[in-house]
């Protein structure tokens, strides 16, 4: 695994960002040979996308030829909701970048089938020969994606009851009132998402200390789903100092030195 630690927010997501860019460019996509990318919602991930759509901007990336899938959705929320994660999609990434809307991919929470949504949006990754990167945020309580405490480490996309939590904690976005989070939401698996050539984990601010420590130095364990990030062969995690507190001094210098020395 590498850890990557910046001092600040606005670095991590700067070095996120540059990351993402270079393996676009580096595989050079075609609309026959896409380039495939798991994505986040939530607020770790904003400054990336900021950053990506800065560098869109400036001409070095193009997403013409990216193909993207979403971690999760709401179930019963109307996608139109402000606070749908169709909504955020659009709003802080997609509609500031050249990437087409039949290549965008987000699990549809008010579909008649749910089930069949799920298997669905798994056949269409395999269709596409799997995800290249898939980049992943994590709960204060170590889940990645909705992959609550417990969660199966070998599942796959499906419906996942939240935890309280979890909705007290996105209860910021809903009135500040957890009843209003939904109850239930559609998400990939543990096992989609450690499926992807590459897993990238943006990590940030002091409430996440524990879910870190847990995600780098504890034992992989379904109570804190992140934690299998250390069975994949290309698991990185990016953090910033202020998410580091729970860490050994050791582990944050042994990171830290590896990365400064390109050693990996
Ligand atoms: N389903 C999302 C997760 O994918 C995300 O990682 C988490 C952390 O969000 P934030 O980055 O806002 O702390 O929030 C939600 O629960």
């Amino acid at each position: 695994m590498r850890v990557i630690i910046e001092p600040t927010y606005q670095l991590m997501s700067q070095w996120a960002a540059n990351h993402v860019i270079g393996l676009i460019n580096a595989a050079s996509p075609t609309a026959e040979k896409p380039f495939i990318i798991g994505l986040p919602t939530g607020s770790s991930p904003l400054g990336m996308y900021k950053a990506l759509i800065k560098a869109y901007e400036e001409g070095i990336v193009s997403f013409r030829n990216v193909v993207t899938f979403n971690m999760d959705e709401y179930v019963s929320l109307p996608e139109t909701h402000p606070e749908s994660y169709h909504s955020f999609m659009y709003e802080n990434f997609f509609n500031h970048i050249d990437c087409p809307k039949e290549n965008i991919h987000i699990l549809n929470g008010n579909a008649d089938d749910l089930d069949a949504e799920c298997r669905n949006y798994e056949k269409m990754i395999l269709g596409y020969g799997g995800i290249d990167l898939f980049i992943g945020g994590i709960g204060a309580d170590g889940h990645i994606a909705f992959n609550e405490p417990g969660s199966s480490l070998s599942s796959r996309t499906r419906m996942k009851t939240l935890t309280s939590d979890t909705r007290i904690a996105n209860s910021r976005f809903f009135g500040g009132d957890p009843a209003n989070v939904p109850q239930y939401a559609l998400t990939v698996g543990v096992g989609t998402v450690m499926d992807a050539r590459e897993v990238m984990v943006l990590c940030c601010g002091h409430n996440k200390t524990h879910a870190l420590q847990a995600a780098i130095e504890g034992p992989v364990t379904h109570m804190w789903t992140v934690s299998a990030l250390q069975m994949h062969p290309h698991g990185i995690i990016v953090c910033d100092d202020a998410s580091c507190d729970e860490l050994k001094v050791g582990t944050y210098r042994y990171f830290k030195e590896k990365e400064r020395n390109n050693i990996l």
